[in-house]
């Protein structure tokens, strides 16, 4: 074995990793997004009135109520007998009086406002081009107007927690422009100065909204200063006129006074004092200086994955031409790199430091004060898949706001344990925002999903797999999942089989047909819940075991396996059976394919279990003959299963069908509306095709595609605290390299042959000899 250090030589010249356009964009769903992981702008590129939209992870409308019915407790054992009875329809009557959570809806993440950059007299505009170069995070806008050219810069610093514009013209002393800020509503703007506007705001909590306390809520700022080294700027009507100036840097910041260990607005802290040292800091610095700080933050991370799946060099042609190609069905497979390079863009923009909050069902990017599903977290599939490539596309940082989030929410997690079912540890259902919502929300039919809990721990472990970090397993990851399993092991219940069975509970939103013709949602044990638990419990007794932890509990959690449902194969189909009972399903092309969670990201459904190995292909192919697959997240988790069944042809047609039916021109998932998981998903799903380490083994190219003929990648993680690099020809391997972090020994397969390594920490192993390649 010889040691080696890292370097990627790609096949192409280092592919254009920037999207770009020749016209401004016209509506928001074609602006381009930046983000520092707190703060987020939509950059629309328009020539004389720009638009940057803008936003801040905490400005939330809502507050903290405890949301459990408090009537749940009293009913809950009788809606667990009907169901057991297979009386769903009486249940779910039931548990709408007695379930649904009071008040049954929260309210919404929302935009911050607008920033309007207004260049009077911009015409006979030419040369004009807006792009996004993901090499340095940095959005673009170049056009010509009166024989002037004209610069814009624009990105999210992390490091300095502003947004920085920058624009130049060619010509010194020409740039005359007013800058304004605006909001809607709960908010005023003034000019504070010759060259600063302060907006302050407090969220009204109306009455008639669905959490009417008429209060005052979450309080918020922001600034924006203006600075040029040349000309004039002078505050006008609560805007900034800039005249006879050369260059000029804009810094926008904006803060709440939310405080992520209360779940809830905090009046101790002053939002307009947090803009002001922001900025303060921010200001002291030259432009110059600011990019180079934000390129030292950025580039590191950013460059630690490469990738390279070969492909014409299409980059002369502007992104919203490549993607109607492609929809056309042009093969680009150099967009699909530059797709999944920025799924890893968009997870830096929307959860890392300086932010405190995870990526919500739109990351950060919302221009709307009621946004589609309030932008908010769904706990059913769509904030966990948009934690699906933090660490396989090693960006593992972004999963702390993640981790905190979850951590927090145990809090309000105990209290609808024990007030709607009376048992231990925590829980919450399907949807959530910042201020700790855990009650059935939206509608029996949508929420009554009780181990989303579960779910979200199975990302905690995850993350420890990738990363085995013993202190973040033992103080963040273990009590969490401890916990939500304590939550299991009293709600389970038995039913008329002696199996252990959870009631109610729910397929996510999907809808099955009973026997008598009936339909509904709702039921005990359905197939996701089995594979959740089975998945839980085997992560905690492994992490239990590494933890030396209370083994009279993981006892107890043995027992309960064997205590639980089989899953199982329907007679009727031959696929994986959704529900307890071999029902009928209303909607065979569902979105939701939750019986398959044990296929990914679970892996109890796995090729050592061959009997449900076939089912899960066969419920893939009976969910897609019926429309399967038609939302952009729904689309990406199918490209996951397909790279899990190890079929690269199958899981790259869905790759290029998410991009063809589900993907905007700015790149952005659709679900429709824009919703981001898509995006995080179809990432995950990329690197999935490439290198799985979810048995105990690593494996190479395991569905990797005939149209992938060449190709090589570097930085991908494995679990275990490896990194993998590869480089393939004629579709077989002839490179691969992988740099154990933390000298664990580890097993790897390429094809039919697997080593086993034992590694030391920080070294790099050569595999061509030992793999025979
Ligand atoms: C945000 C929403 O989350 C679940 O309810 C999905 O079923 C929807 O398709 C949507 O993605």
């Amino acid at each position: 074995i010889v040691f080696l250090t890292f370097v990627f030589i790609g096949a192409n010249a280092q592919q254009s990793l920037k999207l770009w356009y020749k016209k401004p964009a016209g509506i928001w769903n074609d602006a381009l997004p930046v983000g520092n992981g707190r703060l987020g702008a939509m950059v629309f590129g328009k020539t004389g009135s720009e638009i940057i939209q803008l936003n801040e992870e905490s400005l939330w409308a809502g507050n903290q109520t405890n949301d459990n019915n408090p009537q749940a407790l009293a009913h809950i054992k009788e809606i667990q007998q009907l169901l057991l009875n297979g009386k769903n329809n009486e249940a779910h009557e039931l548990a709408t009086k007695y379930l649904l959570a009071t008040p049954p809806n929260f309210r919404s993440y929302q935009t911050l406002g607008n920033l309007h950059l207004d260049f009077a007299n911009t015409t006979d505009v030419k040369d004009y081009q807006r792009s996004l170069d993901l090499e340095t995070a940095i959005a673009g806008v170049n056009y010509n107007s009166n024989g002037l050219n004209y610069k814009r810069e624009i990105f999210a610093s992390a490091p300095d927690n502003a947004i920085v514009v920058h624009i130049t013209a060619d010509k010194p002393k020409s740039l005359n422009f007013k800058v304004s800020l605006a909001r809607e509503q709960d908010a005023a703007v003034n000019a504070v100065s010759d060259n600063t506007l302060l907006l302050s705001g407090q969220i009204m909590d109306l009455p008639s909204d669905d959490e009417g306390k008429g209060g005052m809520d979450m309080k918020f700022n922001a600034i924006v200063k203006v600075i040029s080294n040349s000309g004039k700027t002078e505050a006008a009507n609560n805007g900034i006129m800039i005249t006879d100036a050369s260059e000029v840097t804009i810094l926008i910041t904006a803060a709440t006074d939310y405080n992520l260990n209360k779940l809830n607005f905090d009046r101790a802290i002053d939002s307009k004092k947090t803009c002001e040292d922001i900025i303060a800091k921010a200001s002291a610095y030259k432009y110059e200086t600011l990019v180079q700080r934000h390129l030292n933050d950025y580039k590191p991370i950013f460059n630690r994955v490469k990738l390279d799946l070969g492909g014409d060099d299409l980059s002369n042609l502007s992104t919203d031409v490549r993607m109607d190609n492609v929809r056309k069905g042009t093969v680009d497979k150099q967009l699909t790199s530059l797709y999944f390079q920025y799924g890893r863009y968009l997870l830096m923009g929307s959860s890392r430091f300086p932010g405190v909050l995870p990526a919500n069902l739109q990351g950060v990017w919302n221009d709307l004060y009621q946004a589609p599903w309030k932008s908010d977290y769904h706990t059913n599939i769509n904030i966990q898949m948009n934690y699906w490539p933090a660490d396989v596309a090693n960006l593992s940082e972004t999963m702390i706001p993640f981790a905190n989030f979850v951590d927090q929410n145990r809090v309000p997690g105990r209290v609808a344990a024990s007030e709607t079912y009376g048992a231990k540890g925590w829980t919450i259902h399907h949807a959530t925002d910042i201020f700790g919502k855990t009650g059935i929300q939206s509608g029996i039919h949508w929420g009554t999903s009780p181990l989303a809990s579960v779910w979200l721990c199975l990302n905690l472990w995850d993350h420890y797999r990738f990363t085995a970090d013993m202190d973040y397993l033992r103080d963040k990851a273990y009590p969490v999942m401890k916990e939500a399993a304590e939550f299991v092991q009293s709600f389970l219940i038995k039913d008329k089989n002696g199996y252990l069975v959870t009631a109610p509970s729910m397929s996510p939103e999907n809808t099955f047909i009973l026997p008598n013709g009936q339909q509904d949602q709702i039921t005990y044990a359905p197939t996701i819940d089995i594979e959740l638990i089975q998945s839980l419990y085997d992560a905690c007794l492994k992490a239990g075991k590494l933890l030396n932890d209370d083994p009279e509990f993981l006892r107890g959690l043995s027992q309960t396996l064997t205590k639980l449902p089989p899953i199982q194969i329907s007679k009727r189909t031959g696929t994986i059976q959704e529900w307890i009972e071999d029902y009928e399903e209303a909607e065979p092309g569902h979105r939701h394919i939750s019986h398959l969670l044990g296929l990914y990201p679970a892996e109890v459904i796995n090729p050592s279990k061959p009997e449900l190995f076939e089912a899960a292909k066969k419920t893939l192919e009976r969910r897609l003959a019926n429309g399967g697959g038609h939302t952009g997240w729904s689309r990406a988790w199918i490209i996951n299963f397909y790279a899990r069944l190890l079929d690269g042809e199958k899981a790259w047609q869905n790759v290029q069908a998410l991009l063809q039916k589900s993907t905007l021109n700015n790149l952005l998932d659709n679900h429709p509306p824009f919703q981001i998981d898509g995006n995080f998903g179809g990432t995950a799903g990329i690197a999935e095709m490439l290198v799985q380490s979810q048995n105990d083994y690593i494996e190479l190219l395991p569905a990797i595609p005939a149209a992938w003929s060449n190709g090589e990648v570097s930085g991908l993680l494995a679990r275990g605290g490896f990194e993998i690099k590869m480089k393939w020809e004629a579709g077989k391997l002839i490179n691969a390299e992988i740099l154990s972090k933390k000298g664990n020994d580890c097993k790897i397969k390429y094809g039919n042959t697997t080593i086993s390594l034992k590694t030391k920490a920080n070294q790099t192993y050569q595999l061509n000899k030992k793999l025979k390649l």
